[in-house]
């Protein structure tokens, strides 16, 4: 009872703007500045692994996965940290230094200088700037991830049962700031972001509502679960009547109303199987829809590519909450948040069949590539008439001079001869490398060849043209060209440029941010809605570990290899989401909506500890009308 009154106690410092506590507001620029520091550090994190650290692409895509992914496993460990033992306060402050202290030791493994004896401009000793930076990461992980189940949870708490709708609001607004902090960081660096982070959030330290954490309740979680599977398995003859859940085994030792919130927590938890299968698709937004764009044409369009996630999150956010939604509910429509989440994977998939669409465009433009067993030979000739080329056995190519064959020339075997119609007449045989592209050249006499740097010294051509996205060209020098001669260096192209537009990606990338405001946005506010009071931040981690999954799934897919086809592996994981999208709606048909306050409530009753409870009530109650006071005041004070 003192414990409560004293909650309680805390309670009553809560200030109000608009309705809204205005301990709120340091929440959401705590999670804005905590955002901006992240991404600013993650997007420039792949670069550095591969020209800093040397990686190769494949090492620097898979540490960048992996820290991804341990970044939303941490949540567990943050979780339990603020609800059994320091509560989520303390948690999101310590956690925060320990997050300070991974960004400085990243920045410091960024200094070559450190091992740079010689001052040659690369580092000495790369074992330390791996460890260091290592270390840095690990420490950023155990940051951001450990923070970020805590901070959702905490601006929850400081909302009372009857503002519900304000709650929604918070959590929109939370999604809002996360995506306007990453957006700022990809515009501006992310300098001294993860301090602010943590003086904004102090400085709102006297107006927050803390709760209490009650004891090592993770621990007492797992005890109660491993005690009802044994008791259950001690019991298991038919003999022995059934029980309603199996975890009412645990009856026999366990307190009724930690079974009970076990019970709410496990039924959410169980919910959450499917989840993963969405981030699969998310997240290869920055792997796959990433490498389709770098086969695709247009230059600013990049920039906006990449921003085009959060800008779209800033905008269509307020659209759905004030716009789509209500005008659904005006319809009759029960858009339950199940249902959204439902509706949001069903978005992702159309997304993926829209970026296969995007993909055979794509295809049709690409080259095309030699298979495992052809090869192909591009003839250039630089001779100084046209020539009549034969390749054995029946390839005749008429090429005029500084001109090339008109494509690759696909060989199903490798042994080829070329004859040239000269005087006397040339041939040669030549062996070609099989599944390659090789380019024969036919010099112009090879006793007056001489070298011809394009941009050297004394002598030097400018070429004024713009060469395309992904093609690929070769320059013909004549023997006799001098710099005050360009004209006379012909250009061959060998690839043609990447030519279906970056805006054709744009529909993807909607479809797939619509999905992730009904999947993502509610999934937040759902698992906080769901949750016993003591263990919010924990359901909060499980929701967040669905991320954890989905990455993990990206890793191995990656690693499994692809589908020949890009296409092809586009529509499969589309028809997934789907299949797994109508599973999960068959689950969320028989998830009933719980209020916890209520069912808590309720077990105490049975438990015989309705004083308690209605001594809280009376407080609560006491508490409304001293907010409503407040409020009004706030209105007062206004007019
Ligand atoms: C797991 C998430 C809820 C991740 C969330 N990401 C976003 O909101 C993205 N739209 C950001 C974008 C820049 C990829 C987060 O908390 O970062």
């Amino acid at each position: 009872k003192v414990q409560h009154s004293s909650a309680i106690k805390k309670k009553k410092g809560r200030r109000y703007c608009c309705g809204y506590p205005i301990s709120i507001f340091f929440i959401v620029v705590n999670e804005f500045c905590e955002r901006f520091s992240y991404y600013g550090m993650r997007a420039v994190l792949v670069l550095y692994f591969r020209y800093f650290l040397l990686w190769d692409d494949d090492l620097a895509t898979s540490i960048y996965h992996a820290f991804v992914a341990l970044c939303y496993l941490t949540p567990i460990l943050g979780a339990i940290i603020a609800d059994s033992w320091l509560g989520k306060f303390k948690t999101i402050i310590y956690l925060s230094i320990v997050y300070a202290i991974g960004q400085v030791t990243m920045a410091i493994s960024t200094i070559h200088d450190i091992t740079d004896a010689n001052r040659d401009g690369t580092p000495d000793n790369f074992t330390f700037h791996i460890a260091l930076s290592m270390l840095g990461l690990i420490l950023i992980a155990l940051g951001t991830g450990g923070i970020k189940p805590c901070v959702a949870a905490f601006g929850g708490d400081q909302f009372q049962e009857h503002q519900s709708r304000q709650l929604n609001t918070f959590f929109s607004v939370f999604y809002l700031c996360i995506n306007a902090g990453s957006l700022l960081s990809t515009l501006i660096t992310p300098l001294k972001s993860v301090a602010s982070t943590l003086m904004v959030f102090i400085a709102g330290s006297g107006m927050y509502v803390k709760t209490d954490p009650e004891g090592n309740i993770m621990w007492s979680v797992c005890k109660c679960i491993g005690f009802a599977i044994k008791n259950r398995f001690r019991h298991r003859s038919s003999s022995y009547p059934k029980r309603e859940h199996w975890m009412d085994w645990a009856n026999e030792k366990y307190d009724k109303l930690l079974i009970a919130q076990i019970k709410m927590v496990l039924k959410v938890l169980f919910l959450y199987i499917p989840l993963p299968m969405f981030w699969t698709l998310f997240d290869q937004k920055g792997s796959r829809w990433t490498l389709q764009a770098t086969t695709m044409s247009g230059d600013f369009v990049s920039i906006l590519i990449s921003t085009v996630n959060p800008i779209l999150i800033l905008t269509l956010v307020p659209i759905m909450d004030r716009l789509i939604f209500p005008l659904i509910q005006k319809c009759g429509l029960n858009f339950s948040p199940l249902k959204r989440m439902t509706v949001g994977m069903l978005f992702a998939a159309m997304a993926f069949v829209s970026a296969a669409l995007v993909q055979i465009e794509i295809d049709k433009t690409l080259p095309n590539f030699p298979s495992s067993s052809e090869s192909q030979l591009k003839v250039v000739n630089t001779y100084s008439t046209t020539l009549n080329v034969t390749i054995s056995p029946n390839e005749h190519l008429l090429i005029e001079s500084f001109g090339s064959s008109a494509d690759y020339v696909t060989f199903d075997h490798q042994d080829i001869t070329v004859s040239l119609n000269t005087n006397p007449v040339i041939t040669k045989a030549f062996s070609l490398i099989k599944g390659g592209r090789q380019t024969l050249i036919i010099p112009s006499d090879p006793t007056v060849m001489r070298d011809f740097v394009l941009r050297h010294g004394e002598q030097w051509c400018e070429f004024s043209r713009k060469f395309g996205f992904g093609a690929s060209y070769t320059f013909l020098i004549p023997s006799t060209v001098f710099s005050d001669d360009c004209e006379s260096i012909t250009e061959v192209e060998d690839m043609k440029p990447n030519s279906v537009h970056m805006a054709l990606q744009i529909p993807q990338y909607f479809l797939i941010t619509t999905g992730e405001v009904m999947f993502s946005v509610t999934g937040l506010q759902f698992s906080y809605s769901q949750a016993p009071k003591n263990m919010k931040s924990v359901l909060q981690a499980g929701w967040l570990c669905t991320n954890a999954v989905g990455n993990i799934i990206v890793l191995i897919v990656a690693e499994l290899g692809k589908l020949p086809k890009q296409w092809a592996e586009y529509l499969l994981f589309a028809s997934l989401l789907v299949a797994v999208s109508i599973i999960f709606s068959i689950m969320a048909y028989f998830y009933t909506y719980i209020d916890p306050a209520e069912i808590e409530a309720q077990v105490r009753k049975e438990q015989g500890l309705e004083p308690e409870e209605m001594e809280k009530e009376t407080l609560e109650m006491e508490e409304k009308d001293e907010d409503q006071k407040n409020e009004q005041g706030v209105k007062q004070t206004k007019i």
